[in-house]
């Protein structure tokens, strides 16, 4: 899978959040976009997954060597987002079966072997509306992980996560990541140190 930027830009009313951006993220590595509270990380990165559109510019997603639409771009990632929220009706199980219904599992993970990943066996049955905010959080994680895409995407990985929180996303990084194009928006050093790249939001201003 292959990104390209071309003259990207996003407005806000009358606000530019970035401006011309040409960039172009390959296969097998990993990005950091990094800047402040409030810079337009996120925004470029709904901006990458085709669900807010640019205000100038054009994308590009080359699979294989075939152009992908922008419109068809979610089947080929998943995303880890303060944003997305989970149903809070379903149980732990039934989370994990409903998200399995429109990704493919990577490795063919089964939902006994996620819930070991996870350290939750004694919650499997619990309603998500009764998960603490950093049990949420690794379930996100843990979802986009362990669907099989080529691109991953982590907005603020470690948000509500502890200290054992933090390196079980670290090994998240270790096992799931191989071949896959990961971009990482934080201004975190602990959630991006790993990526081979960085793009600051403050360049494009
Ligand atoms: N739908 C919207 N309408 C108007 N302004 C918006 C909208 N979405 C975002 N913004 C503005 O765009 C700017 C960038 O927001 P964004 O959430 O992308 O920043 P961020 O770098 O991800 O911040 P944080 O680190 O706090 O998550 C902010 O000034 C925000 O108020």
């Amino acid at each position: 899978m292959k990104i390209t930027l071309a003259k990207i830009g996003r407005r806000f009313n009358r606000e530019w959040i970035f401006k011309n951006i040409d960039y172009t993220f390959e296969k097998g590595k990993s990005y950091a976009i990094l800047g402040i509270n409030g810079s337009g990380k996120s925004t470029l990165l709904q901006v990458i997954s085709g669900s807010l559109s640019q205000s100038t510019g054009e994308i590009n997603y080359i699979l294989d060597d075939k152009n992908i639409e922008t419109d068809a771009v979610f089947n080929y990632l998943a995303l880890s987002a303060p944003y997305l929220e989970l149903i809070e009706e379903f149980t732990l199980t039934e989370v994990l079966s409903f998200h399995f219904e429109f990704k493919k599992r990577l490795n063919s993970i089964n939902n006994q072997e996620l819930i070991a990943l996870l350290n939750m066996e004694s919650s499997k049955n619990k309603q998500i509306k009764y998960f603490s905010s950093g049990m949420k959080q690794r379930v996100k994680l843990a979802l986009a992980f362990c669907s099989d895409t080529p691109i991953l995407l982590l907005d603020e990985p470690t948000s509500n996560l502890d200290e054992e929180g933090i390196a079980w996303y670290h090994s998240l990084v270790s096992k799931f990541t191989n071949n896959r194009l990961v971009i990482v928006c934080s201004n975190q050093a602990h959630e991006y140190s790993f990526c081979q790249e960085q793009i600051r939001i403050s360049d494009f201003k």
